[in-house]
């Protein structure tokens, strides 16, 4: 098989993860994470009257390169929070988000609403360490793991106290989701194996989760009108990280997404 961007991400998450264990025992961060603040509920807030927007707090990509500096993460979020934000997404992705977990620690610090660990979730090492940072939830991207890790690593993330965001880009990722009955769902538009973009995909796939499964159409929002049409298909939240960060009133951007009528699917 020919390699993917995602699978030179995932070696390159595996790689600074092994530096990390190396430097802090498993033990030690089993017991960071039973010791951590409790998890904050998530499902309720991306469910309102109101779309739910969870804002990205995201340096680059591998798409796109730099984005922003972002200086102090945890001004950001609180600028994202005080504008209506359901939730906050830190990427710690390093190499090529150019995140850390001194962002989630920040972050988590500096809002009362559940932060997102966005990350590359392979092992169960960097759940324990999510949950000690005070992640309230986590991604699973279905397309980086097997059906066993998928079903291993949602009930991993659910002990800890944590909500799993199950990320599909397609109708086969979807069916591979349901056997693990999440109750939070994302759509990502972006392809992570080619970084292609496919605004389409939310409204393809929507008619195929349950209701009451909560849902996120991710990526390539960039402004009301697209949110909205993600909002009329069916999505209870949007996921947003480079039009909030790149633009010039990052809180002006998340109250125009968080006014936007929730949905009635
Ligand atoms: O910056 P955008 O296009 O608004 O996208 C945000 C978010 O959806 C994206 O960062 C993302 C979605 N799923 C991911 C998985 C890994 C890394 C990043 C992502």
């Amino acid at each position: 098989m020919s390699s993917t961007v995602l699978d030179s991400i995932i070696a390159g998450v595996r790689a600074d993860l092994a530096a990390r264990v190396s430097a802090r025992p498993l033990a030690n961060v089993v017991a960071a994470a039973a010791s951590a603040p409790p998890p904050r509920p998530v499902l309720p807030r991306l469910s309102g009257p109101t779309l739910g927007v969870i804002s990205e707090v995201k340096r680059a990509s591998p798409s796109k390169g730099d984005l922003a500096a972002i200086p102090e993460p945890a001004a950001l979020a609180a600028t994202y929070a005080a504008a209506g934000a359901a939730a906050v997404s830190v990427l710690t992705e390093e190499r090529r988000f150019r995140g850390s977990l001194a962002d989630l620690d920040a972050v988590r610090e500096a809002v009362d609403i559940p932060v997102l660990r966005k990350d590359f979730m392979v092992d169960d090492y960097q759940f324990y360490e999510a949950r000690a940072h005070g992640a309230d939830l986590v991604l699973l991207i279905v397309a980086a793991l097997s059906d066993a890790q998928l079903r291993h690593f949602h009930s991993l993330a659910t002990d800890l106290g944590m909500t799993a965001l199950v990320e599909v880009h397609d109708a086969a990722e979807i069916e591979r989701a349901q056997a693990i009955d999440p109750a939070l769902l994302g759509v990502n538009a972006r392809n992570l194996k080619t970084l292609d973009v496919d605004p389409d995909a939310f409204g393809a796939l929507v008619g195929t989760i349950p209701a009451g499964v909560v849902t996120v159409a991710e990526s390539g929002i960039r402004h009301a009108d697209d949110a909205r049409r993600y909002a009329r298909e069916g999505a209870d939240a949007v996921l947003v990280g480079e039009a909030l960060v790149t633009h010039g009133d990052p809180g002006a951007a998340v109250a125009e997404f968080a006014a936007i009528p929730g949905t009635q699917r």
